[in-house]
Formats: structure tokens, sequence, C-alpha cells
């Protein structure tokens, strides 16, 4: 992904990367990632997890002949990075901790998982709220542990804004997945298909393409050709086929253009990421969860990045889930972790 490369300076702060759900994939594609060498600049990244959770995961790695073991150095702050050797793991002690979770069946809901998780991305975003990294990558997390750890947050993008928010700087967030060839904002992410509906609203719209162009300058595109998918089939076929483009959508976008957002549309939602795709448009704001994340996760999980867009730090993760199904097999690939890496760096470096 030649536009992800990484371009820290040294003078930015570390990135931090938090352990995601201990029994998932999380854990694997970290160690993967740092055996590899793919974390960008050497001493430039962190991890936030349990160190025990950790050595599992080399371990699974190093039951393949060909990959060398990697020894995890435990650090008490992030001014001790440099003190750690070349070819080692930083990682930074969470405020809660569960070195049993090293003995628990891979790919299993459990709610310590949700615990553990949580506390890694609490002390991430304290981190980051204090300048002492320039960005958080997230592993994945499983939903459902986090549920059953009695957290109210349905993922990390909703958790993020409201840690945000504990520490003084309230966000309006939304989701972006990107890739080489598509970028979409999401007006609505983590509900029912018809709480979704119900949320697209003239203010949800317009907000969201207000995020969007906003942001779109950190990735360096101040001017982002914004295309807004319909809500309905056909963008409802002049109101045939439902209403919303007519009385919702159409409106919030005249309302941006008149802020000098180049926003377009609404287009039919089928052909709208087709025309992205080969140039036509920047970016596509989708209106629900699946319609924009099903275009870009298609042309392959490996590639695809999760961007936080509206937080006052730089939040990126993997596109892909904690693959339970292949979870503690050696067989994750890291590369959509690589990117999110790369894909920091170079989203910090433009806010610093
Ligand atoms: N950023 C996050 O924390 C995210 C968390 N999730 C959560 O993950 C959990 C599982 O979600 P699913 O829908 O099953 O999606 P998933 O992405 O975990 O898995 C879907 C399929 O892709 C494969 N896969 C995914 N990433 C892979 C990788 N790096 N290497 C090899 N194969 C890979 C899996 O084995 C599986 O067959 C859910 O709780 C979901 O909410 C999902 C997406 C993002
Ligand atoms: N499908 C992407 C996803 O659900 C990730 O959500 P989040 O944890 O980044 O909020």
């Amino acid at each position: 992904m030649a536009h992800l490369d990484p371009v820290q300076s040294p003078a930015t702060p570390p990135v931090v990367v938090t352990l995601g759900d201990a029994l998932g994939i999380g854990p694997e594609i970290i160690v993967r990632a740092f055996l590899d060498g793919r974390t960008g600049p050497a001493g430039q990244t962190l991890v936030i997890g349990e160190p025990a959770v950790l050595r599992r995961a080399a371990a699974v790695w190093r039951q393949r002949a060909d990959v060398p073991e990697l020894p995890i150095a435990v650090i008490d702050s992030v001014a001790d990075l440099p003190l750690v050797p070349p070819g080692a793991l930083p990682v930074l002690l969470p405020s809660w901790r569960c070195p049993e979770l090293a003995q628990a069946p891979w790919g299993t809901v459990d709610a310590r998982c949700g615990r553990l998780a949580a506390a890694c991305i609490r002390d991430a975003v304290a981190l980051a709220s204090r300048g002492e990294v320039s960005a958080i990558v997230t592993a994945p997390i499983h939903k459902e542990a986090l549920f059953a750890a009695g957290e109210p947050y349905p993922g990390h993008t909703e958790m993020l804004a409201a840690e945000s928010a504990l520490h003084g700087q309230p966000a309006d967030v939304r989701m972006m997945l990107a890739n080489e060839e598509l970028k979409t904002v999401l007006v609505t992410v983590h509900c029912a298909l018809r709480e979704a509906i119900e949320r697209v609203t003239f203010d949800a719209v317009l907000s969201t393409l207000r995020i969007a162009h906003a942001s779109a300058a950190r990735w360096g595109q101040p001017t982002p050709r914004i295309a807004v998918a319909g809500l309905n089939p056909h963008a409802g076929e002049g109101g045939l086929f439902g209403r919303e483009e007519i009385e919702v959508i159409a409106p919030a976008i005249a309302a941006a253009r008149a802020e000098g957002i180049d926003a377009r549309g609404p287009y039919a939602p089928d052909t709208v990421f087709m025309r992205a795709r080969t140039g036509e448009f920047d970016v596509v704001l989708a209106m629900y969860h699946d319609q924009g994340l099903i275009p870009v996760k298609y042309l392959g999980v490996e590639q695809g990045v999760n961007v936080t867009l509206g937080l006052p730090f730089v939040r990126t993760s993997p596109d892909h889930g904690t693959a339970f199904d292949v979870a503690g097999r050696g067989v994750a690939d890291a590369s959509s972790l690589v990117a999110a890496l790369a894909m920091a760096r170079r989203l910090a470096q433009r806010s610093a």
C-alpha cells in the first residue's frame, strides 16, 4: 500500500497498540507484525497488554520452524521505550491484569477478555490525551465479550468517544473504512438495521459530511469529492422506493454544499462504490454499516484500515475482527494491522 508508508519523524511520539480480545487473533497478529519487522521505525511502537497472553501468541508462531523467538520487554512507562533492546516487543502493563487468560481456550467469548481489552483501550486513551503517544492502533475486540464484561459500548468507536469526553475532549465521531481503492464514511454504525434507518436524519447526514470533509485534510485531500449513497434501492427511484433521499438526504447535501463542502448525490448505493473506485469520487458516505463496509472488505480484508474520524487523537485498526475460527493456529494474516500502523503514523504526522 504505497500511500500508507510510514513517514513518522523521530520527534513524533510513538504509536501504542492495544491487545484486543486475548482469545482472538489480536495478540497473534501483533506478535507477527513485530516478528516480521513490519511495525514501523524501530523503537516507535509499543503494546498495552497482558505479557502472558502475548507470550502464548509468540509460542503459536514459534511452533512454525521458520519463526525466531520474540523476547517480551515489560516497561513501566512510555518513557522507557528507548531502553528496550532492538528486536524485543515492548509491553506496557494494563491497569487491569489477567495472566490466567493465557491458559483459556482460544476462540471463546470470555468476560475477562472484555474487561482486559477495555482496560487497555482506556489506558491508551489516557496516554493519547497526555500526548505520550501520537496514535492508538486497536487490535480487534469481541463485542460480546465486551458486553459480558459490563461495558456499555458496542465497539471501539463509541468507547473512544466516551473516553475522550472523560478526558475533557468530547468528540462527535464517525467510522471510516479505507483501502488503496475506496474510502467510506458511515452515517450510522453499530445498531440494528431498523434503527439505522431511523437514525438517517438530516442532522446525522450533514454532520457526517462535515466530519468527513474536515478530516480529509489529514489524509491529504483538503477538498474531497464526497459521494453520498442513498438509503433505498436506486436512491429511491424518484420516491417510488422510499422518500428518505428526497426528504432527508438531498436537503442535507444541499446544506453541506452551501457550506462549501463538495457533496454530491444521493446516488444509487449499488453503483456509487464502483464509480468511486474508478476515480470519480474521493469518499463515499454510506448510510449504514454493511452498505459501506461490504465493498471495502470485499476487496480484501488484508488491505483495509478502520479510522475513527472526529477524535482529538489518531485511532486506526485492522478492518477485520477477532477471527475466533482461526485464533491460536498461527495462520492469521497481520497485513491489515500493519496497514493500520502505517496509516496511524501517516495521520499522526499530518496532525502534528
Ligand atoms: N475493530 C474491531 O474490534 C472489530 C471487531 N469485530 C468483532 O469481531 C468478532 C468476529 O467478527 P466476524 O464477523 O466473525 O469477522 P472476522 O473479521 O473476525 O472474521 C471473518 C472471517 O475472516 C477471517 N479473517 C478475519 N481476519 C483475518 C486475518 N487477519 N487473517 C486470516 N483470516 C481472517 C476469519 O477467519 C473469518 O473467517 C465480532 O465480535 C465482531 O464484532 C469485527 C470487526 C472489527
Ligand atoms: N466492522 C467494523 C467494526 O465493527 C469495528 O468497530 P469498532 O470496534 O472499530 O468500533
